[in-house]
């Protein structure tokens, strides 16, 4: 993207089916460790802000510790934890000897040697960027059925009402943040799932008895049955308990992405499949999606299930996974960006006169380099067609045919990025200082004054890129024009399903609304919206009105005058892809609410209108 406002968090979660001391004669004691170190590692493009790791291990005697976390809000956040876990490794390995490879001694001895491994890669939507906020939350109990751990991928629309079911029931949440509401939440229908079945034995047998009796009968489903249903958001959320019993939910449109791989070894899950595939190296046809509205629970026997515990509501996985997010090695991923930039071709062959001598095709990296690649196909197709033509009629001379036969659509690599940081998981304070400094440009590549560069972008959010960035860095190659491609389109509306995108301000094409309603002298409507959106039962989305009056082309246009500083001598196009064809590319993946306004929860509407509503307040705030 150009500036993006990202946020996204990814999972990762491990279940070892079999004792221990099998993976330790088979694979070494750090098998887990270094497994989940990959599928974290593999994942790390998801969270930047911090990460964490938890760890239960199972059937340990009382006296002896089972739940560790580590958690780290470091520059490396993944690298400074793996270390302190591998450091207490080394020194069970010293102090151990051969015992170092017995089950029993090792996992008496050593923290992070359990069975069960979850991982959690941060992008905060809520709360501070502070160690208190990473996952996994924990919420510990003297009884194992009742500690509970939680990492997830995912952000609450109705948090205050989530706050407020817990404190109606006399809880206490140390924070208003959405990690803490939910794991409040599931914790407090794990208590009663306890509570229950301790009631229907508590006659029969001893508490000791009824402690194992807990562990065997525990429903996971029934208790996110119960937590989950207040939920208004998009969600893949993980945890274990105390005692080694583990679940994945997905919100009921698979908003957010959650995947699972399983054999008699292991129990898989990550946000991203390809990290599963390329910590486990499985094929990639076993890695299956957990279905939205589904959970995934695993026992502590290691036996898992997968099935609904919730009523699932119209598919809208996100859009945005697939054109930014993700990582771009998964190949469904990878085709679909593929096609985004593909589809642009016919739009830019209008906006550069068809002429390609006289035109460079660059992007910007990184996540732009596969619509990139696509848009060069669509381009050499385009040549093909165009030498078909020119053989058939055979008007030209040789020279002018070989000429034309051997010409090939002019690449170079225009935009260089410097820093490996992705700046849209940056917080907002610290971005447009990145944004300036991270990129570089090759010198004397285009002929000056003559030459139009078109330069791909996955997205353009808030535009920092493109006018604190880019456009100045190309300017100085003295290009006639430069048409900046968004693979993306226009992003209007603000995410609240795990994306930190909330301040309507900060959208580019929001910005150029604005300018474009007070050049026609139609600011009235800005108010009207406002009037709407404050008496609104949230039904509607009422910041559409604001938009309305304007065409596509007419946003993208004032778009390319905003981000065009006065410095800048080129003559500067921006080209959105349209929605439409976004469903082409990506037909699976219809959650589209940042580009269209449609959402798909009421939480979703009560969010963009309480967006507008900041705005017109001159509040700076998140919206949920
Ligand atoms: O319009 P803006 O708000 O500036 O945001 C868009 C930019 O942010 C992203 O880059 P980023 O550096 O995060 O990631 P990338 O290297 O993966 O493309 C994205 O690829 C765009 O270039
Ligand atoms: N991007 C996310 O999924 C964020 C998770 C959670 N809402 C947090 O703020 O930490």
């Amino acid at each position: 993207m150009s500036d993006i406002i990202k946020h996204e968090c990814g999972i990762a979660l491990i279940r070892l089916r079999k004792p221990l001391q099998y993976f330790i004669d088979k694979y070494g004691p750090l098998y887990a460790m270094n497994k989940l170190y990959l599928l974290m590692e593999k994942q790390h493009n998801r969270g930047q802000d911090g990460a964490g790791v938890g760890n239960v291990k199972l059937n340990v005697d009382p006296g002896h510790r089972y739940i560790s976390r580590y958690r780290s809000v470091d520059n490396q956040p993944i690298t400074q934890i793996f270390k302190k876990i591998s450091k207490k490794y080394k020194k069970a390995k010293k102090e151990g000897g051969k015992w170092f490879n017995q089950e029993k001694w090792l996992k008496e001895n050593c923290a992070f040697t359990g069975e069960v491994w979850l991982g959690h890669l941060r992008y905060g939507t809520h709360g501070q960027n502070a160690i208190e906020n990473c996952h996994p939350m924990l919420r510990q109990n003297n009884w194992k059925n009742r500690s509970l751990m939680v990492a997830g991928n995912f952000n609450m629309t109705n948090v205050e009402e989530l706050f407020d079911i817990l404190t109606e029931l006399g809880q206490h949440p140390k924070e208003k943040v959405d990690t803490v509401t939910v794991m409040e939440k599931i914790g407090h229908f794990l208590d009663e799932e306890n509570q229950r079945i301790f009631e229907a034995h508590k006659d029969e047998y001893t508490n000791a008895e009824i402690t194992q009796i807990i562990e065997e009968k525990l429903d996971l489903l029934d208790v996110l049955q119960r937590a989950c249903r207040d939920f208004d958001g998009g969600y893949a959320m993980a945890g274990i308990t105390g005692a080694g019993h583990a679940f994945v939910a997905r919100d009921p449109s698979g908003i957010r992405p959650a995947h699972y791989y399983a054999d008699d070894e292991v129990v898989v899950v990550a946000s991203e499949k390809t990290a599963i595939k390329t910590a486990f190296n499985v094929n990639y046809a076993d890695i299956q999606e957990i279905k939205p509205a589904h959970a995934l629970v695993i026992n502590t026997n290691g036996d898992y299930k997968m099935e609904q515990f919730i009523e699932p509501l119209e598919r809208k996985s996100c859009s945005f996974e697939r054109i930014y997010f993700s990582r771009g090695s998964d190949p469904a991923i990878y085709a679909e960006r593929k096609m985004l930039g593909k589809l642009l071709v016919p739009k830019i062959l209008d906006a550069i006169d068809y002429d390609l001598e006289n035109t460079v095709f660059s992007y910007i990296p990184n996540t732009a380099e596969t619509s990139f690649l696509g848009m060069m196909e669509g381009m050499e197709q385009h040549l093909a067609k165009r030498q078909l033509q020119e053989l058939r009629s055979a008007r030209e001379d040789d020279q002018a045919l070989e000429k034309l036969l051997s010409f090939r659509p002019r690449v170079e690599k225009l935009v260089i990025k410097d820093a490996k940081l992705r700046t849209f998981i940056t917080d907002d304070a610290h971005r447009d200082d990145l944004v300036a400094h991270v990129y570089d440009t090759t010198y004397e590549v285009i002929k000056k004054k003559v030459d139009t560069v078109v330069v791909i972008d996955d997205s353009i959010v808030r535009g920092t890129t493109l006018e604190k960035s880019i456009l100045r860095m190309l300017d100085r190659l003295e290009p006639k024009k430069i048409i900046i491609v968004s693979s993306a389109p226009q992003i209007r509306f603000p995410d609240c399903y795990g994306i930190d995108m909330s301040k309507m301000k900060d959208f580019i094409a929001f910005r150029a609304v604005l300018a474009l309603l007070e050049e026609t002298k139609q600011e009235n409507i800005l108010e009207e919206a406002y009037q709407k959106c404050l008496n609104s039962d949230n039904t509607k989305n009422h910041v559409k009105d604001v938009f309305a009056p304007f065409t596509y082309e007419q946003i993208s246009q004032k778009i390319a005058e905003l981000v065009k500083i006065d410095t800048i001598e080129a003559e500067v196009e921006v080209i959105y892809q349209t929605v439409e064809n976004l469903h082409k590319a990506s037909p699976e993946h219809t959650g589209d609410w940042y580009f269209t306004g449609d959402f798909p929860t009421q939480g979703g509407n009560r969010v963009v209108n309480k967006a507008f509503v900041n705005f017109m307040e001159g509040k700076e705030v998140r919206a949920y």
